[in-house]
């Protein structure tokens, strides 16, 4: 029997362009990723997240859903472009359901969706927005801070930076290095300045999440693109320097004003590490390099040998558990959090209106396992968030991929419990794994 720590934080994670809806509701003013899923041929077949999982009425539904599987905590994200409308009231009815169910509230900040307001005005390129998105979050706290437990800054900001600036595959679609660059170090000057803001309204806890994978292959390539993927966020924010490797690199490409440091490194309480998958790189002369990791010509990024996802990821727990043993040797003192892990596979439903996702139960099976592997090593994990609770808005992909544990019929809106939920109600009653 494997048993995790008393009061292991067990979870699920959504966040709100991917399952809310109501676009339009109540106020909602429109985000990067409605302009992004509105323009043609930016997501496949033409899918947006005006409706997505109908969340922001079937709130109510869905919390029942988390308390069935006896959920510790749900991790959320509050839209920005919902922030000063009347529709804001969404999260007091949803923070409610959720406390009223026993459930730690755990709030994301921001997970993708810049009011396009902002973004008319420079966006991530425009250290303006910093500021703004600290504004934003002493707001949202002054809501909700009585009822929130932990504050999320950011939600990956390597995406944000490299996949919404660097490559363009992602809102607000822009593709050039100097941007992805510069997106990068304004969103940490952004989460410092949002966690100084909601320090002085009296936040309790405060973390941020980042999108980190050990990176395999050749030793040289596989350090620079570490670098360019983990210690370029890992560092500033956790031991106030950018790497000097990083720095040279990233000095080819912006001369964007970088003496921040100050404000980013900013004490926070919990480090949320989203795990799916290692990249694999080895030298090639003849790779043109990758546009989401700027100066990489020369490397090639390898597909994964071995089981993938539905997305072509590669299957790989024992990634997991070196990661987190690695985050506690490096940057020790910093508790972890899970804040996702999950996997898309072809789901469908039996005549006897279930889901038997075995290779989702797998999947989760062994990366538990692998965090139970990293806790008896020593890291400081406090819990696991499964992504996702529901099938939702897989971005680019649109409604194609599904992660969730409660698979959704986009055309009723109706929930169907996979065997997956079964399975993990029953790890987060055990405490553990059989
Ligand atoms: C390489 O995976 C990334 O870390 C990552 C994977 N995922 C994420 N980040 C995002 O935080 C979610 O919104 C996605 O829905 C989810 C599944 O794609």
């Amino acid at each position: 029997m494997i048993i995790f720590p008393e009061g292991f934080l067990w979870g699920a994670a959504t966040a709100a362009y991917q399952i809310e809806g109501a676009a339009r509701e109540d106020g909602r003013v429109p985000s990067i990723w409605d302009t992004f899923s509105h323009t043609p041929g930016k997501v496949r077949d033409g899918h947006t997240g005006d409706v997505a999982c109908d969340h922001y009425h079937r709130y109510a539904e869905d919390v029942a859903l988390m308390r069935e599987l006896g959920l510790r905590a749900y991790r959320f994200s509050i839209a920005w472009p919902r922030f000063g409308t009347p529709g804001f009231g969404f999260y007091d009815r949803l923070l409610d359901e959720l406390l009223e169910a026993g459930i730690t509230p755990v709030a994301t900040l921001y997970h993708w969706d810049l009011p396009q307001s902002l973004q008319d005005g420079g966006g991530w390129l425009d250290r303006d927005t910093a500021y703004r998105f600290a504004e934003y979050a002493a707001g949202a706290y002054e809501r909700l801070g009585d009822r929130v437990a932990t504050w999320t800054t950011l939600n990956e900001p390597w995406v944000s930076a490299f996949v919404g600036h660097g490559s363009g595959r992602h809102a607000p679609g822009v593709g050039d290095p100097a941007a992805a660059f510069t997106a990068a170090h304004h969103l940490m000057l952004a989460h410092g300045l949002a966690v100084q803001a909601l320090r002085a309204a009296g936040a309790g806890s405060v973390s941020i999440t980042l999108n980190l994978a050990p990176i395999l292959g050749d030793e040289e390539p596989a350090r620079l693109v570490d670098g360019l993927c983990n210690r370029i966020f890992l560092d500033p924010l956790l031991r106030g320097v950018y790497p000097e490797d990083v720095l040279a690199h990233l000095r080819r490409f912006t001369d964007v004003k970088l003496d921040d440091l100050e404000t980013i490194h900013q004490p926070i309480d919990v480090l949320g590490v989203n795990y799916y998958s290692p990249k694999h790189v080895r030298t090639d002369p003849e790779a043109p390099g990758h546009p989401e990791h700027p100066g990489t010509e020369g490397i090639a990024f390898v597909d994964p040998d071995g089981p993938v996802t539905a997305m072509g990821w590669g299957i790989n727990p024992e990634c997991l558990e070196s990661l987190l043993v690695r985050l506690s040797r490096e940057y020790p003192g910093t508790p972890l959090l899970i804040t996702e892990n999950g996997a898309a596979f072809e789901d469908t439903v039996t005549g006897d209106d279930r889901v038997h996702d075995t290779d989702r139960v797998a999947f989760l099976d062994a990366h538990v396992r692998a965090a139970h592997a990293a806790i008896a090593q020593g890291a400081d994990l406090r819990g696991y968030f499964v992504w996702s609770l529901l099938d939702n808005f897989e971005w680019a992909h649109g409604y194609h991929k599904r992660f969730g544990l409660v698979y959704v019929d986009y055309e009723t809106q109706r929930r169907i419990r996979k065997d997956s939920f079964h399975w993990y109600r029953d790890v987060i009653a055990a405490n553990g794994l059989r």
